[in-house]
C-alpha cells in the first residue's frame, strides 16, 4: 500500500472545510480546493470560510482554484453537494495519479441515473479507486474538534483500513469496511427520513411519534438496503442507523430543520443545502424498481413535489392496514 501523505478536498463547503481539518489533524498534507478563484483567495488569506463561520482554517492548509495542483495528492476527498459530484469529478479526474483513492464525502443518489456515489466517481474517474465516508457527522461539531465515528467503506479491505489510518485521529475515528453499498445507501437515506422526523417536531406530533417514525424509517432504510446488496451489520452501525439517528433528532441537521419549517407552514430555510430533498424521489424511484415499500420515503417525495399535503400524508401513514412488525 502506498504511503497516504497528502490529501487533496475537492469542494470548499462547510463539510469539505472540515474534512481539511480532520485531515490536518491526523497530519497528512493538505490542500484544500474551491472552484471559485476569489473564495479560493479570500479563504487563503483570512484563513476562515464563511461556510463554516468561527473556525480558523489549520495553518499548513492550502486552499487553491487551481485543480491541476489539487490532483497531485495521494487521496481526494470529494465533498460536493451529489448531485454535482459527477462533474467536480470529471474535472479532476485527467489530473490524477494513476489509481488514487477518491472517497465521497456526499450523501445521495444521483437523479436521472439511480447511480450511487461510488458508481459515480468510477464513471467520471475511469482511473481512481473509488470509497465512501459517511456518519453521523456534523461538520460544525467535526471542525470543532468534538469526537465523531464514521464509516469508511472501499471495495479492497487492506485500502479502507490504510485511508482509516490516513485520516483518523482521537477525535475522527473511521471504521473501515468493504460493504460499500450499505454505506452509501445509509447516507442517501437517511437524509429523506430526516425531513420526515422534522415535520413531525415541526407539527407537533409528539415525541412517542418521533421515535415510532425513526424506527420504522429505519425498516425501510434497512428493506431497501438488503435488496440492494448491503449487509445488516453495515445498515445498523453508524452510516445507517447512527446517521439516522443524529439526523432524526436535532435542528442542527438541515434536513431535519427543512422538516420542522414544512411541518410549521414555514418557508424553507434559505441558503441550507438539504440533500434529502433531492433524494427523495430518485430514492423513491429506486425502491420502485426494486419492488421495495418505502411509505415515509414516499410521503416525504410526495410533500415536496406538492402531490400531498402534510396531512393527508400523515392520515395515509397511520391508516395503513395492521401489519407484522419487519
Ligand atoms: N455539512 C455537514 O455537516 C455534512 C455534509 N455532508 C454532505 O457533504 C456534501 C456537501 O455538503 P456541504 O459541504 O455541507 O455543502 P455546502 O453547501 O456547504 O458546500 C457545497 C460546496 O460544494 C461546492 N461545489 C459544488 N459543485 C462543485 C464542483 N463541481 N466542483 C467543486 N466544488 C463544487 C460549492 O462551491 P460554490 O460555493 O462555488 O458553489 C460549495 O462550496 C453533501 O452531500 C452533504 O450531505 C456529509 C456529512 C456532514
Ligand atoms: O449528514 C449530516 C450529519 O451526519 C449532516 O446532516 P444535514 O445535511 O441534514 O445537516
Amino acid at each position: 500500500m502506498p504511503a497516504h501523505k497528502s490529501v487533496s478536498v475537492i469542494g470548499a463547503g462547510a463539510w469539505g472545510t472540515a474534512l481539511a481539518e480532520v485531515a490536518a489533524r491526523a497530519g497528512r498534507k493538505v490542500t484544500l480546493y474551491a472552484r471559485n478563484a476569489e473564495h479560493a483567495t479570500q479563504i487563503q488569506a483570512t484563513r476562515v470560510n464563511p461556510k463554516l463561520a468561527g473556525v480558523q482554517l489549520d495553518p499548513g492548509i492550502v486552499v487553491t482554484s487551481d485543480i491541476a495542483t489539487a490532483a497531485r495528492a495521494d487521496i481526494i476527498l470529494a465533498v460536493t453537494p451529489a448531485q454535482h459530484l459527477r462533474a467536480a469529478v470529471g474535472h479532476i479526474a485527467s489530473h490524477l495519479k494513476p489509481d488514487t483513492p477518491v472517497i465521497a464525502c456526499a450523501k445521495g443518489i444521483e437523479h436521472g441515473t439511480h447511480k450511487f456515489m461510488t458508481e459515480v466517481i468510477a464513471e467520471a474517474a475511469p482511473g481512481a479507486v473509488p470509497a465512501i465516508l459517511s456518519g453521523p457527522s456534523f461538520a460544525d461539531d467535526v471542525a470543532r474538534g468534538l469526537p465523531t465515528a464514521v464509516t469508511l467503506a472501499a471495495r479492497d479491505e487492506a485500502l479502507a483500513s490504510a485511508l482509516v489510518q490516513a485520516l483518523g485521529s482521537a477525535t475522527f475515528r473511521p471504521y473501515h469496511t468493504t460493504d460499500v453499498r450499505g454505506v452509501e445507501i445509509g447516507g442517501a437515506a437517511k437524509n429523506v427520513l430526516a425531513i420526515a422526523a422534522g415535520i413531525v417536531v415541526g407539527r407537533n406530533l409528539g415525541a412517542s411519534a418521533l421515535a415510532a417514525l425513526t424506527t420504522r424509517g429505519f425498516s425501510e432504510l434497512a428493506r431497501l438496503g438488503r435488496a440492494c446488496g448491503a449487509r445488516a451489520e453495515t445498515l445498523a452501525g453508524l452510516s445507517g442507523l447512527g446517521d439516522l439517528l443524529l439526523s432524526c433528532s436535532t435542528a442542527q441537521s438541515r434536513n431535519f430543520a427543512l422538516g420542522v419549517a414544512l411541518g410549521r407552514g414555514e418557508a424553507a430555510p434559505v441558503g441550507k443545502l438539504a440533500e434529502g430533498a433531492f433524494t427523495a424521489p430518485v430514492l423513491c424511484e429506486l425502491a420502485a424498481s426494486r419492488k421495495v415499500d418505502m411509505p415515509v420515503s414516499n410521503a416525504v417525495a410526495a410533500i415536496l413535489s406538492n402531490r400531498l399535503t402534510i396531512d393527508a400524508a400523515i392520515e395515509g401513514l397511520l391508516t395503513r392496514p395492521f401489519k407484522a412488525e419487519g
